[in-house]
Protein backbone atom coordinates (compact mmCIF):
# COMPACT_ATOMS: atom_id res chain seq x y z
CA UNK A 1 0.00 0.00 0.00
CA UNK A 2 2.76 2.32 0.94
CA UNK A 3 3.77 1.90 -2.67
CA UNK A 4 0.22 2.94 -4.26
CA UNK A 5 0.50 6.18 -2.18
CA UNK A 6 3.91 7.01 -3.83
CA UNK A 7 3.25 6.57 -7.38
CA UNK A 8 2.62 10.01 -9.49
CA UNK A 9 -0.92 8.67 -10.67
CA UNK A 10 -1.63 8.05 -7.45
CA UNK A 11 -0.92 11.75 -6.25
CA UNK A 12 -2.77 13.23 -9.41
CA UNK A 13 -5.94 10.95 -8.73
CA UNK A 14 -6.47 12.69 -5.14
CA UNK A 15 -5.35 15.66 -6.83
CA UNK A 16 -8.36 15.54 -9.00
CA UNK A 17 -11.00 14.13 -6.14
CA UNK A 18 -9.75 17.37 -4.17
CA UNK A 19 -9.72 19.89 -7.08
CA UNK A 20 -13.23 18.66 -8.40
CA UNK A 21 -15.02 18.44 -5.13
CA UNK A 22 -15.56 14.66 -5.03
CA UNK A 23 -16.03 13.63 -1.83
CA UNK A 24 -18.70 12.25 1.04
CA UNK A 25 -19.18 15.13 3.72
CA UNK A 26 -21.14 15.26 6.68
CA UNK A 27 -21.16 16.90 10.06
CA UNK A 28 -21.17 16.17 14.14
CA UNK A 29 -21.54 19.16 15.63
CA UNK A 30 -19.48 21.74 14.41
CA UNK A 31 -17.19 19.72 12.39
CA UNK A 32 -17.75 19.03 8.98
CA UNK A 33 -16.37 15.68 7.94
CA UNK A 34 -14.42 14.58 3.92
CA UNK A 35 -14.29 11.63 2.93
CA UNK A 36 -12.93 10.81 -0.59
CA UNK A 37 -13.16 7.68 -2.64
CA UNK A 38 -10.29 5.14 -2.26
CA UNK A 39 -7.66 4.24 -4.69
CA UNK A 40 -6.89 0.70 -4.92
CA UNK A 41 -4.76 0.41 -7.82
CA UNK A 42 -2.64 1.89 -10.55
CA UNK A 43 -2.00 -0.64 -13.52
CA UNK A 44 0.66 0.39 -16.01
CA UNK A 45 -0.31 -1.56 -19.49
CA UNK A 46 1.01 -0.93 -22.80
CA UNK A 47 -1.78 0.50 -24.32
CA UNK A 48 -3.36 2.36 -21.32
CA UNK A 49 -2.92 2.95 -17.49
CA UNK A 50 -5.98 2.13 -15.38
CA UNK A 51 -6.81 3.71 -11.48
CA UNK A 52 -8.91 1.68 -9.67
CA UNK A 53 -11.07 3.92 -6.73
CA UNK A 54 -14.15 3.03 -4.85
CA UNK A 55 -16.84 5.29 -3.01
CA UNK A 56 -17.60 6.19 0.14
CA UNK A 57 -21.10 4.22 0.94
CA UNK A 58 -23.73 7.09 0.46
CA UNK A 59 -21.68 8.98 -2.01
CA UNK A 60 -24.11 10.21 -5.37
CA UNK A 61 -22.53 7.69 -8.02
CA UNK A 62 -23.85 10.13 -10.74
CA UNK A 63 -21.27 13.17 -9.57
CA UNK A 64 -18.30 10.70 -11.12
CA UNK A 65 -19.76 11.31 -14.56
CA UNK A 66 -20.65 14.63 -13.72
CA UNK A 67 -17.07 15.19 -12.96
CA UNK A 68 -15.94 13.58 -15.84
CA UNK A 69 -14.14 16.91 -17.21
CA UNK A 70 -11.59 16.99 -14.42
CA UNK A 71 -10.70 13.78 -15.36
CA UNK A 72 -9.78 14.53 -18.46
CA UNK A 73 -8.32 17.81 -17.68
CA UNK A 74 -6.17 16.24 -15.47
CA UNK A 75 -5.38 13.02 -17.08
CA UNK A 76 -5.81 14.29 -20.83
CA UNK A 77 -8.71 14.34 -23.30
CA UNK A 78 -8.25 10.20 -24.24
CA UNK A 79 -9.22 9.39 -20.45
CA UNK A 80 -12.38 7.39 -19.85
CA UNK A 81 -14.01 6.48 -16.45
CA UNK A 82 -16.02 3.20 -16.24
CA UNK A 83 -18.15 2.08 -13.19
CA UNK A 84 -21.62 2.60 -12.26
CA UNK A 85 -22.24 1.94 -8.39
CA UNK A 86 -19.21 1.89 -6.28
CA UNK A 87 -16.22 0.64 -7.82
CA UNK A 88 -15.14 2.76 -10.59
CA UNK A 89 -12.12 2.26 -13.09
CA UNK A 90 -10.32 5.78 -14.86
CA UNK A 91 -8.70 4.40 -17.98
CA UNK A 92 -5.66 6.66 -19.50
CA UNK A 93 -5.13 5.78 -23.25
CA UNK A 94 -1.83 6.16 -25.01
CA UNK A 95 -3.92 6.84 -27.74
CA UNK A 96 -6.75 8.73 -29.46
CA UNK A 97 -9.29 6.57 -31.06
CA UNK A 98 -8.84 6.35 -35.18
CA UNK A 99 -11.93 8.01 -36.88
CA UNK A 100 -11.90 5.23 -39.40
CA UNK A 101 -11.15 1.37 -39.26
CA UNK A 102 -11.62 -1.09 -42.41
CA UNK A 103 -13.02 -4.18 -41.75
CA UNK A 104 -10.39 -6.64 -41.59
CA UNK A 105 -11.78 -10.59 -41.57
CA UNK A 106 -8.71 -11.34 -39.64
CA UNK A 107 -9.43 -8.68 -36.85
CA UNK A 108 -12.79 -10.13 -36.24
CA UNK A 109 -12.15 -14.12 -36.24
CA UNK A 110 -9.45 -13.55 -33.56
CA UNK A 111 -12.35 -11.20 -31.81
CA UNK A 112 -15.45 -13.61 -32.14
CA UNK A 113 -12.99 -16.64 -31.48
CA UNK A 114 -15.72 -19.55 -30.23
CA UNK A 115 -18.44 -17.30 -29.18
CA UNK A 116 -22.21 -19.00 -30.54
CA UNK A 117 -23.40 -15.88 -31.76
CA UNK A 118 -20.77 -13.26 -32.27
CA UNK A 119 -21.93 -9.35 -32.63
CA UNK A 120 -19.04 -7.03 -33.25
CA UNK A 121 -19.44 -3.65 -31.93
CA UNK A 122 -16.27 -1.70 -32.77
CA UNK A 123 -12.80 -1.30 -31.96
CA UNK A 124 -11.82 0.58 -28.70
CA UNK A 125 -9.19 2.83 -27.36
CA UNK A 126 -6.72 -0.19 -27.58
CA UNK A 127 -7.27 -0.73 -31.00
CA UNK A 128 -9.30 -4.29 -29.54
CA UNK A 129 -12.22 -5.25 -31.93
CA UNK A 130 -14.79 -5.94 -29.21
CA UNK A 131 -16.92 -8.66 -29.56
CA UNK A 132 -19.68 -10.15 -27.38
CA UNK A 133 -21.88 -13.14 -27.66
CA UNK A 134 -25.71 -12.71 -28.47
CA UNK A 135 -26.71 -16.19 -26.32
CA UNK A 136 -25.70 -14.43 -23.37
CA UNK A 137 -26.70 -10.83 -24.25
CA UNK A 138 -29.42 -11.21 -26.19
CA UNK A 139 -31.32 -8.65 -28.31
CA UNK A 140 -29.02 -5.79 -29.79
CA UNK A 141 -30.87 -2.22 -30.60
CA UNK A 142 -28.78 -0.23 -32.81
CA UNK A 143 -29.75 3.65 -32.74
CA UNK A 144 -28.16 6.81 -34.49
CA UNK A 145 -29.15 10.19 -36.61
CA UNK A 146 -29.19 9.55 -39.96
CA UNK A 147 -25.42 9.45 -41.75
CA UNK A 148 -24.00 8.47 -38.61
CA UNK A 149 -23.13 4.85 -39.34
CA UNK A 150 -25.83 2.87 -38.11
CA UNK A 151 -26.54 0.35 -41.57
CA UNK A 152 -22.74 0.60 -42.33
CA UNK A 153 -23.03 -1.53 -38.60
CA UNK A 154 -25.57 -3.38 -39.37
CA UNK A 155 -23.98 -4.96 -42.46
CA UNK A 156 -20.84 -5.63 -40.51
CA UNK A 157 -22.82 -7.25 -37.98
CA UNK A 158 -24.94 -9.39 -40.26
CA UNK A 159 -22.19 -10.30 -43.14
CA UNK A 160 -20.01 -11.64 -40.09
CA UNK A 161 -22.88 -13.87 -38.48
CA UNK A 162 -23.81 -14.92 -42.06
CA UNK A 163 -20.45 -16.17 -43.14
CA UNK A 164 -18.73 -16.91 -40.08
CA UNK A 165 -21.72 -19.07 -38.24
CA UNK A 166 -23.75 -20.76 -41.16
CA UNK A 167 -25.99 -22.52 -38.89
CA UNK A 168 -27.69 -19.35 -37.81
CA UNK A 169 -30.72 -18.24 -39.99
CA UNK A 170 -32.05 -14.69 -40.47
CA UNK A 171 -35.60 -13.32 -40.91
CA UNK A 172 -35.22 -9.69 -42.25
CA UNK A 173 -36.79 -6.81 -42.21
CA UNK A 174 -36.09 -3.90 -44.55
CA UNK A 175 -38.89 -1.49 -45.08
CA UNK A 176 -37.46 1.37 -46.21
CA UNK A 177 -36.09 -1.05 -48.94
CA UNK A 178 -32.26 0.40 -48.91
CA UNK A 179 -29.77 -2.10 -46.69
CA UNK A 180 -30.71 -5.72 -46.72
CA UNK A 181 -31.15 -6.22 -51.14
CA UNK A 182 -26.74 -7.08 -50.22
CA UNK A 183 -28.44 -10.22 -48.35
CA UNK A 184 -30.74 -11.11 -51.25
CA UNK A 185 -30.25 -14.86 -52.04
CA UNK A 186 -27.71 -16.03 -49.37
CA UNK A 187 -28.51 -19.33 -48.27
CA UNK A 188 -29.20 -18.13 -44.35
CA UNK A 189 -31.86 -15.79 -44.97
CA UNK A 190 -35.12 -17.99 -44.97
CA UNK A 191 -37.36 -14.26 -45.22
CA UNK A 192 -36.44 -10.56 -46.54
CA UNK A 193 -39.35 -8.48 -46.21
CA UNK A 194 -39.66 -5.24 -47.66
CA UNK A 195 -43.33 -4.62 -46.47
CA UNK A 196 -45.23 -5.07 -43.29
CA UNK A 197 -47.18 -8.07 -44.88
CA UNK A 198 -44.09 -10.33 -45.31
CA UNK A 199 -43.33 -9.50 -42.06
CA UNK A 200 -46.59 -10.04 -40.37
CA UNK A 201 -46.05 -13.80 -42.47
CA UNK A 202 -42.31 -14.35 -41.47
CA UNK A 203 -43.34 -13.20 -37.94
CA UNK A 204 -45.96 -15.98 -37.69
CA UNK A 205 -44.06 -18.56 -38.73
CA UNK A 206 -41.43 -17.21 -36.01
CA UNK A 207 -44.12 -17.53 -33.96
CA UNK A 208 -45.11 -20.85 -34.30
CA UNK A 209 -42.04 -22.03 -34.18
CA UNK A 210 -41.41 -20.28 -31.01
CA UNK A 211 -44.37 -22.54 -29.82
CA UNK A 212 -43.14 -25.76 -31.14
CA UNK A 213 -39.93 -25.30 -29.72
CA UNK A 214 -40.70 -24.43 -25.87
CA UNK A 215 -43.18 -27.44 -26.77
CA UNK A 216 -40.06 -29.47 -27.49
CA UNK A 217 -38.12 -27.61 -24.35
CA UNK A 218 -40.83 -28.94 -21.86
CA UNK A 219 -41.36 -32.54 -23.25
CA UNK A 220 -37.28 -33.02 -23.28
CA UNK A 221 -37.15 -31.38 -19.61
CA UNK A 222 -34.54 -29.05 -21.04
CA UNK A 223 -33.84 -24.92 -20.10
CA UNK A 224 -32.79 -23.71 -23.95
CA UNK A 225 -32.39 -24.76 -27.07
CA UNK A 226 -28.58 -24.63 -27.20
CA UNK A 227 -29.08 -27.77 -25.65
CA UNK A 228 -30.41 -28.53 -28.90
CA UNK A 229 -29.37 -28.63 -32.40
CA UNK A 230 -31.93 -26.48 -33.34
CA UNK A 231 -30.59 -23.38 -35.42
CA UNK A 232 -30.58 -20.05 -33.82
CA UNK A 233 -32.97 -17.80 -35.29
CA UNK A 234 -32.11 -13.73 -36.01
CA UNK A 235 -35.54 -11.55 -36.44
CA UNK A 236 -32.97 -8.15 -37.88
CA UNK A 237 -35.18 -5.67 -38.80
CA UNK A 238 -34.03 -2.08 -39.75
CA UNK A 239 -36.14 1.22 -38.75
CA UNK A 240 -38.19 -0.94 -36.84
CA UNK A 241 -40.03 2.88 -35.66
CA UNK A 242 -41.86 2.18 -39.40
CA UNK A 243 -43.87 -0.74 -37.63
CA UNK A 244 -45.15 1.63 -34.64
CA UNK A 245 -48.53 1.27 -36.10
CA UNK A 246 -48.63 -2.12 -36.83
CA UNK A 247 -49.81 -3.28 -33.55
CA UNK A 248 -49.63 -7.49 -34.15
CA UNK A 249 -46.21 -6.95 -36.01
CA UNK A 250 -44.95 -4.97 -32.62
CA UNK A 251 -46.48 -7.07 -30.39
CA UNK A 252 -44.62 -10.41 -32.10
CA UNK A 253 -41.95 -8.23 -31.48
CA UNK A 254 -42.32 -7.87 -27.73
CA UNK A 255 -42.49 -11.20 -27.42
CA UNK A 256 -39.68 -12.72 -29.38
CA UNK A 257 -37.91 -10.41 -26.76
CA UNK A 258 -39.40 -11.65 -23.79
CA UNK A 259 -39.33 -15.44 -24.69
CA UNK A 260 -37.21 -15.78 -27.73
CA UNK A 261 -33.41 -15.84 -25.66
CA UNK A 262 -34.72 -19.55 -24.75
CA UNK A 263 -36.03 -20.67 -27.44
CA UNK A 264 -33.02 -19.41 -29.63
CA UNK A 265 -34.60 -16.95 -31.25
CA UNK A 266 -32.68 -13.25 -30.85
CA UNK A 267 -33.79 -9.32 -32.62
CA UNK A 268 -31.20 -6.72 -33.71
CA UNK A 269 -33.30 -3.67 -34.01
CA UNK A 270 -32.16 -0.41 -35.78
CA UNK A 271 -34.20 3.10 -35.77
CA UNK A 272 -33.25 6.53 -36.21
CA UNK A 273 -34.66 8.62 -33.32
CA UNK A 274 -35.74 6.90 -30.25
CA UNK A 275 -39.07 6.30 -30.26
CA UNK A 276 -40.78 6.30 -26.95
CA UNK A 277 -43.85 5.04 -28.39
CA UNK A 278 -41.86 1.83 -30.10
CA UNK A 279 -39.06 1.79 -26.95
CA UNK A 280 -41.59 1.93 -24.31
CA UNK A 281 -41.85 -0.23 -21.59
CA UNK A 282 -40.87 -3.66 -21.80
CA UNK A 283 -39.49 -4.14 -25.08
CA UNK A 284 -36.91 -1.67 -24.01
CA UNK A 285 -35.77 -3.22 -21.03
CA UNK A 286 -35.38 -6.61 -23.02
CA UNK A 287 -32.90 -5.00 -25.63
CA UNK A 288 -29.98 -5.58 -23.37
CA UNK A 289 -27.67 -4.45 -25.54
CA UNK A 290 -27.69 -1.05 -27.16
CA UNK A 291 -25.21 0.81 -29.92
CA UNK A 292 -25.75 4.16 -30.26
CA UNK A 293 -24.00 6.84 -32.71
CA UNK A 294 -24.58 10.23 -32.67
CA UNK A 295 -27.83 10.93 -31.29
CA UNK A 296 -29.39 14.85 -31.87
CA UNK A 297 -29.51 15.72 -28.15
CA UNK A 298 -29.15 14.38 -24.07
CA UNK A 299 -32.59 13.34 -23.89
CA UNK A 300 -32.20 11.40 -27.40
CA UNK A 301 -29.10 10.26 -25.65
CA UNK A 302 -30.55 8.97 -22.24
CA UNK A 303 -33.62 7.08 -24.41
CA UNK A 304 -31.22 4.73 -25.95
CA UNK A 305 -27.96 4.23 -23.67
CA UNK A 306 -30.13 5.65 -20.44
CA UNK A 307 -27.34 8.24 -19.83
CA UNK A 308 -26.00 11.10 -21.87
CA UNK A 309 -22.83 10.93 -24.21
CA UNK A 310 -24.27 10.13 -27.78
CA UNK A 311 -25.13 13.81 -28.41
CA UNK A 312 -21.13 14.50 -28.07
CA UNK A 313 -20.30 11.84 -30.49
CA UNK A 314 -18.75 13.47 -33.59
CA UNK A 315 -17.72 11.48 -36.30
CA UNK A 316 -19.33 8.50 -38.59
CA UNK A 317 -18.74 5.32 -37.18
CA UNK A 318 -18.08 6.45 -33.67
CA UNK A 319 -20.51 4.82 -31.82
CA UNK A 320 -21.18 4.46 -28.00
CA UNK A 321 -21.62 0.43 -26.63
CA UNK A 322 -23.86 -0.37 -23.82
CA UNK A 323 -23.50 -3.73 -22.43
CA UNK A 324 -22.35 -4.27 -18.82
CA UNK A 325 -20.92 -0.89 -18.95
CA UNK A 326 -20.93 1.70 -22.00
CA UNK A 327 -18.26 2.33 -23.50
CA UNK A 328 -16.65 4.21 -27.41
CA UNK A 329 -16.27 2.14 -30.03
CA UNK A 330 -15.64 2.91 -33.12
CA UNK A 331 -17.47 0.55 -35.73
CA UNK A 332 -15.70 -1.49 -38.30
CA UNK A 333 -16.29 0.31 -42.09
CA UNK A 334 -18.04 -2.28 -44.55
CA UNK A 335 -19.54 -0.64 -47.48
CA UNK A 336 -21.42 -2.37 -49.64
CA UNK A 337 -19.07 -3.89 -52.81
CA UNK A 338 -17.00 -5.15 -49.67
CA UNK A 339 -19.91 -6.95 -48.41
CA UNK A 340 -21.57 -8.34 -51.76
CA UNK A 341 -17.84 -10.27 -52.57
CA UNK A 342 -17.50 -11.54 -49.02
CA UNK A 343 -21.32 -12.59 -49.34
CA UNK A 344 -21.02 -14.06 -53.13
CA UNK A 345 -19.98 -17.74 -51.68
CA UNK A 346 -23.04 -18.10 -49.88
CA UNK A 347 -25.36 -16.53 -52.09
CA UNK A 348 -26.41 -20.06 -53.37
CA UNK A 349 -29.92 -19.20 -54.99
CA UNK A 350 -30.78 -18.24 -58.23
CA UNK A 351 -32.03 -14.67 -58.47
CA UNK A 352 -35.62 -16.07 -59.47
CA UNK A 353 -37.37 -13.36 -59.52
CA UNK A 354 -38.77 -13.92 -55.29
CA UNK A 355 -35.82 -11.92 -54.34
CA UNK A 356 -38.31 -10.82 -51.62
CA UNK A 357 -38.80 -14.13 -50.32
CA UNK A 358 -42.45 -14.40 -48.55
CA UNK A 359 -42.31 -17.79 -46.36
CA UNK A 360 -45.13 -19.49 -47.91
CA UNK A 361 -43.63 -19.45 -51.21
CA UNK A 362 -40.66 -20.84 -50.39
CA UNK A 363 -40.80 -22.61 -47.13
CA UNK A 364 -37.12 -22.68 -45.82
CA UNK A 365 -35.24 -24.85 -43.72
CA UNK A 366 -36.26 -23.03 -40.90
CA UNK A 367 -39.95 -23.21 -40.76
CA UNK A 368 -39.42 -27.46 -41.02
CA UNK A 369 -37.16 -27.20 -38.08
CA UNK A 370 -39.31 -29.70 -36.25
CA UNK A 371 -40.73 -31.57 -38.98
CA UNK A 372 -43.41 -30.55 -40.96
CA UNK A 373 -44.11 -26.56 -41.50
CA UNK A 374 -47.05 -24.86 -40.25
CA UNK A 375 -49.50 -24.25 -43.30
CA UNK A 376 -50.83 -21.55 -41.44
N1 LIG B 1 -17.75 2.66 -39.27
C1 LIG B 1 -17.58 3.66 -40.12
N2 LIG B 1 -16.35 4.16 -40.32
C2 LIG B 1 -16.15 5.20 -41.17
N3 LIG B 1 -17.14 5.81 -41.86
C3 LIG B 1 -18.38 5.35 -41.70
C4 LIG B 1 -18.66 4.26 -40.83
N4 LIG B 1 -19.98 4.03 -40.86
C5 LIG B 1 -20.50 4.92 -41.72
N5 LIG B 1 -19.55 5.71 -42.24
C6 LIG B 1 -19.75 6.81 -43.22
O1 LIG B 1 -21.02 7.40 -42.99
C7 LIG B 1 -21.87 7.24 -44.11
C8 LIG B 1 -23.28 6.95 -43.64
O2 LIG B 1 -23.29 5.71 -42.99
P1 LIG B 1 -24.65 4.86 -42.83
O3 LIG B 1 -25.36 4.78 -44.13
O4 LIG B 1 -24.26 3.58 -42.20
O5 LIG B 1 -25.47 5.79 -41.84
P2 LIG B 1 -26.93 5.57 -41.24
O6 LIG B 1 -26.86 6.05 -39.85
O7 LIG B 1 -27.37 4.18 -41.44
O8 LIG B 1 -27.83 6.52 -42.13
P3 LIG B 1 -29.39 6.27 -42.52
O9 LIG B 1 -30.16 6.30 -41.26
O10 LIG B 1 -29.69 7.43 -43.43
O11 LIG B 1 -29.48 4.94 -43.23
C9 LIG B 1 -21.23 6.10 -44.92
O12 LIG B 1 -21.52 6.21 -46.28
C10 LIG B 1 -19.78 6.27 -44.64
O13 LIG B 1 -19.23 7.24 -45.49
Amino acid sequence: MIFLKWDPYYKRLRHCFRAAGLCRQWTIGNNTYEVRPTIHAVQRKLSETILTFTLPTGMDPSSVKKCDYAFKQEFGRNTVVVGDLKKFTVHIYRHSMPAAIKYKPDDVKTAIGDMAIPIIAGYDQTASLIAYDMRKHPHLLIAGETGYGKSTELRAVLTTLMICRPSVRFILGDLKRSEFHVFRNCEPVDALCTDAGQLSIALDKVMSELEKRGKLLDDKGLTSTAETDLPDIIVAIDEVALLKKEKKIMAAIEDISAIGRALGVYLILSMQRPDAQVLDGKLKNNLTVRISYKQADKVNSRIVLGDSGAEDLTHPGRGLLKIMDTRAVQSPYLDVARARTLLDPIRTRVDDGLSEIVPEQEPKQLFDLLGGADDA
